[in-house]
């Protein structure tokens, strides 16, 4: 398994992440266990800020918190100083408890309600990213109920295929997310938009996908934004201040993963735009990205004890741990690959092939297909990584399974960010009527 960040093999032959033995967090806090690299989390985070600054212009980067909200989460993106994207009323909620400053939030989504609308709007959150004519009317007139006047950008797709899988692939025409370039819904929105006196037309916005390991989507995306913006500028006589160019920016889960750094994805955006806009004669906008995955993705794994295995001679064997799908649900959703070693024997020779299987009843609750790792034992600590994004985000309690807890890890020290649920969560919001409580059914 590749060692991301600050994990490594100590002495006595564990895995260690930020300083602590992850042998002792699965210990400490049980199993299921996300665990994440507090220093590498902060580092992504500087390596945007620091890419843009280095290129003199004018950015907002926003951390895209559907994949990993939690308020520690919140708390670290503030501190880093970054701005925050939510797509709902609970992401929002979470931001807000976490006394995230609001003028920086994002709202997100494509079917945003009216009560998350109003929600957004008493908070004073920084900007909407409208995504359709519906919800533009809805917001003016919300808006203008509550006498404000609200910055958005619009969502624009802009006919970009991403090379990634395709239920993350969004910039595509065939997607149920924003207003279509090619078709003349996009201008339309625009010029509906500046009639709208409750609402202030900052920018466009376009997003091509997720995990993307190259630079050229990015670069057509700002091409069309750019020549979109002239048009408008050109017959509306309107300057967009801002461009907004999404996430999306690949990790490593796996060998032949290519994620390029940071600032790469940075440089070519900022190279991108300030080329294609000089080219319309336009005043540099400022732009603004959102990453998610890239932020928290690598920093993450998750810790499991392994129960029972089945060996079928000739055909595989099968590790069963104490998770799966319910807390990595990637694998089954979009065939996820992942890595993973024995925490508590890192240095033993990997010469089994196994499967590592989740404890849902569902055949495709699997983890890992053919994995290399020692000869399992029931009891060991299988670590998998890069579990850092869309995992917690996606659990869920699929045979009421209980969702793990997480923890941040730094210097030694490890932090409780999410409790483990208990039994008495599960059925927190269980209600028994009356007329079910007698014993048997009188028929
Ligand atoms: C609009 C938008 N912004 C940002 C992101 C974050 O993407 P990623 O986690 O791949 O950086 C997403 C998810 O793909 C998205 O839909
Ligand atoms: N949840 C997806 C990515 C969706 C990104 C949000 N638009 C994943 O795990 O890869």
């Amino acid at each position: 398994m590749y060692l991301h960040g600050t994990s490594k093999i100590n002495d006595k032959g564990h895995l260690e992440i930020g300083g602590v033995d992850s042998t002792e967090l699965a210990q400490r806090y049980g199993t299921p266990l996300y665990v994440m690299d507090e220093a590498l989390v902060r580092r992504r985070c500087r390596e945007f800020v620091d890419a843009f600054q280095a290129t003199g212009l004018k950015f907002q980067v926003a951390y895209a918190s559907k994949a990993l909200c939690v308020m520690a989460m919140c708390r670290i993106v503030e501190q880093e100083g970054l701005s925050l994207d939510v797509v709902s009323d609970g992401e929002l909620y979470t931001a807000l408890q976490a006394g995230f400053p609001p003028e920086r939030i994002h709202f997100h989504g494509n079917n945003k309600t009216p009560m998350e609308i109003e929600m957004a709007l008493d908070a004073g959150i920084g900007c909407f990213v409208v995504d359709n004519l519906t919800e533009l009317r809805l917001l003016n007139a919300i808006a203008g109920e509550k006498k404000k006047q609200v910055p958005i950008l619009l969502r624009i797709t802009p006919g970009v295929e991403a090379h990634t899988h395709e239920y993350i692939s969004t910039g595509q025409i065939d997607s149920k997310f924003g207003f279509d370039l090619g078709n003349g819904a996009a201008f339309e929105a625009v010029h509906e938009a500046s009639q709208s006196a409750h609402v202030r037309l900052l920018g466009i916005h376009s997003h091509i996908g997720s995990q993307i390991f190259e630079v050229e989507g990015f670069s057509l995306a700002a091409e069309k934004m750019a020549s979109f913006a002239s048009r408008v500028r050109d017959e509306l006589q309107i300057v967009f201040p801002v461009i907004n160019l999404g996430g999306g920016f690949g990790v490593r889960y796996v060998e032949g993963d290519t994620p390029l750094p940071m600032s790469t994805y940075v440089e070519a955006i900022a190279e991108a735009v300030k080329t294609q806009f000089h080219a319309v004669s336009y005043p540099m906008p400022e732009i603004w990205i959102e990453p998610g995955r890239s932020i928290v993705g690598d920093a993450g794994t998750t810790l499991y004890t392994v129960g029972t295995s089945k060996d079928i001679p000739g055909v595989r064997k099968y590790v069963a741990v104490d998770g799966g799908m319910t807390d990595n649900p990637r694998p089954a959703l979009y065939q996820s690959e992942y890595e993973a070693m024995l925490a508590n024997r890192a240095n033993d020779a990997a010469d089994e092939q196994v499967s590592i299987a989740g404890k849902c009843c569902e055949s495709g609750d699997m983890l890992i297909w053919d994995v290399q790792l020692p000869a399992v034992n029931s009891g060991d600590i299988l670590a998998v990584a890069s579990t850092g994004a869309y995992n917690y985000a996606m659990a869920s309690n699929y045979n009421r399974i209980r969702r793990p807890a997480l923890v941040f890890v730094k210097d030694g020290e490890s932090d409780l960010a999410v409790k483990r649920e208990t039994h008495e969560d599960l059925v927190r919001n269980d209600v028994v009527p009356e007329r079910m409580k007698q014993k048997e059914t009188a028929r």
